[in-house]
């Protein structure tokens, strides 16, 4: 099935006072129709930074690509094109992490999201102009029931909310211009975990009700259980391990992945941590960029970077030494 989001071999790095961090290597990436995918990985893997690629908002002055594509529905979106930008707030959307930054302070919801209606969300024959304000309104109370928020959400403004109803109202906005793709980056952070777990559920739902597919990044292993259908591993800028999540879960190939589930908490053990430290991107290790903590490691390791190669049944991994490993996590 061709992918709506298809990043290859995509290098990035960024200029800094003491030198050139290289924080993407050859990332590849794929995101089919209707699926919804994780990125995990520790904080400062590099999920953001691909994200903001996707989205076209590097900081052009330091940010430097060192090859590869990302094609959102086969269009280049790294080439700067026009067809590139119309694509973004449309086909594909986002929501942040960080709710309450993503809103105008000055401006109650509803203009916000009638705005948004009127550039980005396509009329009933799906154009994006002569809708009139009844279509609008319309579409936008539909919207509101979707996400369970009252219309009367609508005359308040974004500091009248809770964080729970405010991360609603963003996965409204996202889903109002009926993109083929949502790109969330770590959505439920600010929530507590029954928050967390009602917004995931909702996303995952409205999600697959309108075909829409999601990345979705972050850097918690049980939200990426609550909501996706596949997870795509990254380490230090590398992609380790792509697979379907019960394979991800149960019958990790990577020894990062491994250890990475082992360090969950669980009652009546220990939580186990990953001996070492995430390298410096200034300096980051030859080969694979997890050798100087693997359990595993080889001379061939510290020389060569793995490819991703085929595991098992859509489950790719990008080691020398993979193995299966069984490992039961509690809430599994
Ligand atoms: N503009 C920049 N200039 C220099 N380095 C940067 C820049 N933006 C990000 N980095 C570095 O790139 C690496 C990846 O950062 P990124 O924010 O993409 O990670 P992340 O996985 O999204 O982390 P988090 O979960 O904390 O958001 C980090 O080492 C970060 O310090």
């Amino acid at each position: 099935m061709t992918a709506i989001l298809d990043i290859g071999e995509f290098s990035l790095s960024f200029r800094t006072a003491t030198g050139t961090a290289h924080v993407l290597d050859r990332i590849d990436l794929a995101v089919r129709p209707g699926e919804i995918v994780g990125l995990v990985g520790e904080s400062g893997c590099g999920k953001t930074t691909i994200i903001r690629a996707i989205l076209g908002t590097l900081p052009e002055r330091t940010a430097q690509i060192g090859g590869g594509r990302i094609l959102l529905d086969g269009v280049d979106m790294i080439g700067g094109g026009k067809a590139a930008q119309s694509m973004r707030g449309r086909d594909v959307t986002f929501v942040p992490q960080d709710p309450f930054a993503s809103f105008n302070p000055l401006f109650r919801i509803g203009t916000q999201i009638r705005d948004l209606m009127r550039w980005r969300a396509p009329g009933p024959n799906g154009s994006r102009s002569g809708r009139s304000p009844q279509i609008v309104e319309a579409a936008v109370s539909a919207m509101l029931d979707a996400v369970q928020l009252p219309p009367a959400i609508l005359a308040k403004y974004p500091h009248e909310l809770s964080g729970g109803q405010r991360q609603r109202v963003l996965i409204a906005m996202a889903l109002l211009p009926q993109p083929r793709i949502i790109i969330a980056d770590e959505p439920t952070t600010a929530l507590d975990v029954i928050l967390q777990a009602q917004i995931l559920s909702l996303l995952r739902r409205l999600a697959v009700e309108r075909g829409v597919s999601v990345l979705f990044a972050t850097h918690d292993l049980a939200a990426a259980w609550e909501i996706c259908d596949r997870i795509t591993v990254m380490y230090a800028g590398q992609i380790v391990e792509v697979g379907p999540r019960e394979t991800f879960f149960n019958k990790p190939h990577h020894p990062y992945t491994r250890m990475l589930l082992a360090s969950l908490p669980e009652p009546g053990r220990d939580p186990r941590v990953i001996p070492g430290g995430v390298p410096n991107p200034l300096h980051p290790p030859e080969g694979c960029r997890f050798n100087p903590r693997c359990p595993n490691v080889s001379a061939t390791c510290a020389e060569t970077r793995p490819k991703l190669s085929t595991a098992g049944s859509d489950h790719l991994v990008a080691c020398h030494h993979p193995g299966a490993f069984d490992v039961r996590i509690a809430h599994a």
